[in-house]
């Protein structure tokens, strides 16, 4: 039986990489659709855009899943907190618009 080739080999695992780059993707999506309902809610009734406590819990939880998975606890911190500044950008804009209407 012929060896795979080294080719044949990067395409297989592009194509895993393809497959897990679009559920990312589609993960990302949901998650920013729920935080959008949170900043509504959040500008309904005036509550502040970010909540440090419920970060710290998140991230403390975070590293713990990474470190059972065998990721790096640093890279999962640091993947949560760019997402979550993004989601802090999208609650101050919500309720900037609120407050205008
Ligand atoms: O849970 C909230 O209160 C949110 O606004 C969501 C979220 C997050 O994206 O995880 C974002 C900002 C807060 O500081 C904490 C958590």
């Amino acid at each position: 039986m012929a060896a795979v080739s080294p080719e044949q080999q990067l395409a297989e695992l592009r194509s895993t990489i393809d497959n897990i780059d679009a559920a990312l993707v589609h993960m990302l999506a949901e998650r920013f659709k729920a935080t959008q309902r949170v900043g509504r809610l959040k500008a309904e009734h005036e509550m502040p855009a970010s909540d440090p406590d419920r970060e710290a819990r998140q991230i403390a939880r975070l590293r713990r899943l990474a470190e059972e998975s065998h990721l790096d606890p640093e890279f999962a911190e640091k993947w949560f907190n760019f997402v979550v500044a993004e989601v802090i950008h999208h609650h101050t804009r919500i309720a900037e618009e609120s407050r205008e209407d």
